[in-house]
């Protein structure tokens, strides 16, 4: 389906591209436009329910795409009828039951649950720390660590038949890898935002809406896959300079002060005001015809970064 969304004009660095895209086990990687990847969880008989395979490869392959050139933006998804149902049940169990079970020591046992967490977050957290904007598109059951793993996506879009469980609760535990660090920072209606943590009730996209969990809603998941590789496709063509340092700088600002803030891009805009992306952008604006119904930056091409 993605294969439609290609045009001449990015075939080359298409082809380039998509040679060297790895390949996964649980997810599904494709290139929908040129410079937007699309990332699938891709267990969809398991609602995508993320074991110890799929925490891993979602760890590689986004250290992998914050480094790869030619990857500017990214739209992750899940395979099948659900985003994603949370962790796996059973690769739970087993990591909190049965591993725990053949260690005495309750010291030891805490260790190596506390490495299991640290573990899972770093996962999560490759999302958070890629530094391309990651845009979540999210459909059916988005359930437990599949919250969490919204809370460290850029921007988030859903389809109408989206629901959400901060299931944690319900499960006995507070959750840990997301939903409880991040969205603090970011949700606007706290009051509400804790009533769902607390109760681990099922919501649906108005609430998600309400708490600014959600930021578009589509009627449909073509049309939700539609826009968000649209969006994505609109971060990548702009200055890979300007977009990547402003997403260091916002994550940098959720987690400092505002002197430090300010001191942080001070330095980092000694170095990057320096680019000639600033000078294509000035050029690309003066010889545009029509200012009013495009970005200034439509008409110029940025390098690789
Ligand atoms: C250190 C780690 C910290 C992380 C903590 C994370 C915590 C959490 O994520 S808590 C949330 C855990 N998830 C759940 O409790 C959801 C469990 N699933 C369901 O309740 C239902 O599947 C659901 C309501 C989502 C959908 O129901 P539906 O009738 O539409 O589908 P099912 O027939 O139930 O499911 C289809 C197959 O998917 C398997 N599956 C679904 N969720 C999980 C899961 N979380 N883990 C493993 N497998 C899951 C389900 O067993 C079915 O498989 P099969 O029986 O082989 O057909």
């Amino acid at each position: 389906m993605f294969r439609t969304y290609l045009n001449p004009s990015s075939v080359r660095s298409t082809c380039r591209f998509l040679s060297s895209l790895p390949t996964y086990e649980t997810l599904k990687l494709s290139q929908p436009k040129s410079h937007v990847v699309l990332v699938e969880l891709n267990r969809p008989t398991k609602l995508n329910a993320m074991d110890k395979q799929l925490f891993d490869e979602l760890k590689t392959c986004f250290e992998h795409l914050n480094t790869e050139k030619s990857c500017r933006a990214i739209v992750l998804t899940g395979a099948g009828k659900a985003f994603c149902a949370g962790i796996d049940l059973k690769y739970l169990s087993n990591t909190t039951v049965n591993e725990l079970s053949q260690i005495d020591d309750v010291a030891r046992k805490a260790l190596h649950t506390r490495r299991m967490v640290q573990r899972t977050q770093a996962s999560l957290r490759a999302v958070d720390k890629c530094e391309k904007p990651v845009i979540a598109a999210v459909h059916g059951h988005c359930i437990g660590a599949g919250v969490d793993l919204t809370a460290c996506c850029d921007i988030r879009y859903s389809s109408r038949d989206a629901s959400f469980s901060v299931k944690e609760v319900d499960m006995g535990l507070a959750a840990d890898v997301g939903t409880l660090q991040i969205f603090p920072k970011q949700v606007i209606d706290h009051s509400l935002f804790r009533e769902l943590v607390f109760t681990s009730r099922l919501f649906r996209t108005e609430e998600a809406q309400q708490i600014g969990l959600i930021s578009r809603v589509f009627d449909t998941r073509d049309a939700l896959l539609e826009a968000a590789v649209s969006l994505a496709s609109v971060i990548a063509r702009k200055s890979p300079v300007a977009v990547q340092g402003s997403k260091i700088n916002l994550n940098y600002a959720r987690d400092h002060t505002v002197d430090d803030n300010f001191s942080f891009i001070s330095t980092w805009n000694s170095g990057m005001l320096l680019t000639e992306d600033i000078i294509k952008n000035v050029m690309a604006a003066s010889v545009s015809k029509d200012k009013s119904d495009k970005n200034a930056s439509d008409g110029a091409e940025f390098e690789d970064i």
